[in-house]
């Protein structure tokens, strides 16, 4: 698996100093507001586990699964939900957590979805942005760490449903994908 990856692009420290970061900033900014943090399945598994356990403010938990990607290396610009958020976000501060913003597509469906119902409010946390890679304007809240126009994989992120368990995130080596 490791002899797939070009190049190591953020390693589990530098990932771990992230979740602190971007944990206390969200500490500071929620105090005593209750949010419902929900990440975006599958892709953000990791990172949501590591991100909640640095986040000292009392918050709820959950799911949402979308999908577009279905393991390729591109967007087909449609997205899947296959599962819903199953708290009652209705009037809550939502904080959305995605291990990557590329297109933009798969956030703007989030954000009409969580418009759709009645949010007080939705931020939303990545740990990596391909600013590179939009094809519609989405912007995120808080972001780890912005990475170049290349298919990466790791820490969640896939290439045909593997590689989601790399501790850490590379590139993937283009003569992989276009085998
Ligand atoms: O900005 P975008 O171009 O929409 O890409 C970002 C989305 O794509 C990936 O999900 P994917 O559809 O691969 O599902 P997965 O999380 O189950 O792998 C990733 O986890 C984000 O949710
Ligand atoms: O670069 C990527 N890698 C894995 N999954 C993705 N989903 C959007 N962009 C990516
Ligand atoms: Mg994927």
């Amino acid at each position: 698996m490791n002899n797939d990856i070009e190049r190591v692009l953020f390693s589990q420290e530098d990932i771990q100093e992230a979740c602190r970061r971007l944990g206390a900033q969200i500490s500071r900014d929620y105090e005593g507001k209750k949010p419902v943090v929900v990440g975006v399945l599958k892709g953000a598994i990791l990172f949501m586990v590591d991100l909640i356990k640095e986040m000292d403010i009392m918050t709820e938990v959950d799911f949402l699964d979308v999908s577009s990607y279905h393991g390729g290396v591109a967007s087909t610009g449609s997205i899947t939900l296959n599962r819903e958020i199953e708290t009652d976000i209705s009037g809550r501060h939502v904080i959305i957590v995605e291990d990557i913003i590329d297109t933009g597509l798969t956030l703007q469906y989030m954000l009409n979805y969580l418009n759709a119902h009645h949010v007080a409010s939705a931020k939303v946390c990545t740990l990596l942005d391909k600013p590179e890679g939009r094809k519609v304007t989405a912007k995120a809240d808080y972001v780890g760490f912005n990475v170049p126009n290349e298919f990466v994989v790791g820490y969640g992120l896939d290439y045909q449903e593997f590689y989601r368990n790399l501790p850490y995130v590379g590139v993937l080596k283009p003569d992989v994908y276009s085998e």
